[in-house]
Formats: structure tokens, sequence, C-alpha cells
């Protein structure tokens, strides 16, 4: 990719972003990251080789892309500095905060930007992202390309037509990884409390996960074929699952979802209202 990219903000996700951007062939010369302090940009600059700058208005002088990749809370106080230059220079903007919605930051920038929405993920870092894309009419097709092939560096990317479903992929994937993780602790507590070190319990759970997903990928069939296939009748499986039935497990996670879901609407109308 031989466009310049800057991040505003370098925390979670940034690194995340460009460490998958990195690891795919992106010139570290061609990333700049911004923070308030060079504290946390110096590891970044030393190891990574990008460039980075604690003047958000100098990181985006020039930028093909610029990416907010600041907490939401902060986006309008981080925006409104940067209008002059973004309205000057037209770079192509990509925010990946959860919430906020497109026409809300195109205004503290002044309007009339080029805005992509997009909810990725952290395992962008190990390439393995998964990404909700939402344009606004002032991008062009070769900026949805540009944007696709950004994201499609860290991971896999989907396009929605209609803005409001980023809070939907925010659920399914954006927030997700962290469902996961749970799920891993659990059973890593479980795997202890049935006599196996902390070290195998984990091990075991994570390749098994690993092994699950690669399998769901790839297989001509469904997961709840998958899942039949591993229950023998009458067997250990069959049990698990029963367990998780009668524990309303379906029920939860779409609870989770919704709360998920939710809360990035609520974000929208808190934010959009400072
Ligand atoms: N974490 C995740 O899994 C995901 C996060 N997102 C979205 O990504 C965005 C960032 O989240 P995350 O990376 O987790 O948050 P972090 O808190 O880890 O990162 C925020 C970054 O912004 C920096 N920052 C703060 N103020 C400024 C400023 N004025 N100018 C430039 N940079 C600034 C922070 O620097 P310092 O630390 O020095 O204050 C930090 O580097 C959020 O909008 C979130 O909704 C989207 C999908 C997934
Ligand atoms: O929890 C959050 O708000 C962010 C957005 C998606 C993942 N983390």
């Amino acid at each position: 990719m031989a466009n310049t990219i800057t991040f505003i903000g370098a925390g979670n996700m940034a690194k995340a972003i460009i460490g998958g951007l990195l690891d795919s062939g992106v010139s570290p010369s061609s990333i700049t990251a911004t923070a308030p302090s060079d504290d946390g940009l110096a590891p970044l600059r030393e190891r990574l080789g990008i460039h980075t700058q604690t003047d958000n208005v100098e990181a985006v002088k020039g930028a093909d892309v610029v990416i907010l990749a600041v907490k939401p809370q902060i986006m309008k106080s981080v925006c409104a500095p940067l209008a002059e230059a973004v309205q000057a220079y037209k770079p192509l903007i990509v925010s990946i905060a959860a919430g906020l919605e497109a026409a809300t930051i195109d205004g503290w920038l002044g309007g009339g930007t080029a805005l992509v929405r997009c909810m990725p993920n952290t395992p962008s870092l190990v390439g393995v992202g998964a990404s909700g894309l939402f344009a606004n009419p002032a991008v062009s097709d070769a900026q949805r390309a540009l944007a696709t092939e950004l994201m499609e560096a860290v991971g896999i990317v989907e396009w929605v037509e209609q803005e409001s479903l980023l809070d939907a992929v925010t659920a399914v994937s954006g927030s997700a990884p962290a469902y996961f993780f749970l799920m891993f602790e659990a059973m890593e507590e479980a795997g202890v409390a049935q006599g196996l070190s902390a070290a195998t319990a984990r091990r075991l759970a994570i390749q098994t996960a690993l092994g699950a997903a690669t399998m769901a990928g790839q297989s001509k069939h469904d997961p709840a074929t998958l899942k039949r296939n591993v229950m023998s009748p009458g067997g250990t499986t069959e049990r698990a699952i029963a367990h998780l039935e009668d524990a309303q497990l379906r029920d939860t996670i779409k609870g989770a979802m919704q709360a998920c879901a939710r809360r990035a609407a609520e974000m929208a109308n808190e934010l959009s209202a400072d």
C-alpha cells in the first residue's frame, strides 16, 4: 500500500491495526501515530520504526488516510482542532470509535468529509481481525477500495449499507474477542477445579477454540452440524451441551449482544448531544 496513514491515538486498537499492517508488509515509514505525550510513542517509534507525533494537526497534514483512534468521549475535543487541516488536505477519514455517528464526526471536522466508520477488533494485531465498514456519501469508490485494502491487510472486511448496523457489528465482532477471552478464563478455572494445571487447561482450551474456529471457517457444514458431529449419542458432549442449553446459554449470549448494541446506540445519542 503506497498511501500514508496517520493514526490519531496510539492505544490498544491503533497498536493492533498498526502491528497487523506492518506484518502484512506495509512500510513503517508510511505510518504515523499520535498521542498527547511521547512516553507511549517512543516504544512504537523505536520498536516498530513508524513515525510519531504529539501534534495531531501536523500529523494530519499530507496524510492520505487519517484513522481516528481515540476514545469516543474525547473525539469532539480531538476533532475540532483538526478541522482546518482536514478541510485543506481532504484525507479519507476513518473513525474506529464505537457508537459515534458519521454525521456527528463530520460536523466536528467542518463538514463535507469523506468518512468511513470502521468497527475493527483487536485480533487485527495477528492478522485475524474482523471489521465492519460503513461509508458516508462523500466517500468515492476509490476511497472505499482503499479502506477495504487497509482493513483487509489485518483481517476480513464486511461493508454495511445502513449505519445503524455497525452497532450489531460491534456486538458480533468488535466487542466479541472479550466474550471468547471470558470463555477461556472460565474453561481454565473449570479445568483447574478438575485437577489440571492452569497452564495445561489454558493451552488446551485456546488450541481447541482455534481448531473449532478454523474448522467452522473451512467446513461446508454449518456450526450446528459440526456440533452434532462431536456429540456421540449417550456420550460426554451431549451431557455438556444439554447443561449449556438448560442454563440458557443462547439467551445469555443474545442478552449480552443486545446490551452491547444498545450501549453503542446510547453512546451515539450522548455524544452527539455534546
Ligand atoms: N479496544 C478495542 O477492542 C476496540 C476499540 N475500538 C475503538 O477504538 C478507539 C480507541 O480505543 P482503545 O484503543 O481501546 O483506547 P485506548 O485508551 O487504548 O487508546 C486511546 C489512545 O488515544 C490517545 N489519546 C488520548 N488523547 C489524545 C489526543 N488528544 N490526541 C491524540 N491521541 C490521544 C491515548 O493516549 P494516552 O494513553 O497517552 O492518553 C491512547 O493512545 C475507541 O474509540 C474505541 O471505541 C473499536 C473497536 C475495538
Ligand atoms: O468496549 C468498547 O467500547 C470498545 C468498542 C468495541 C470494543 N471495545
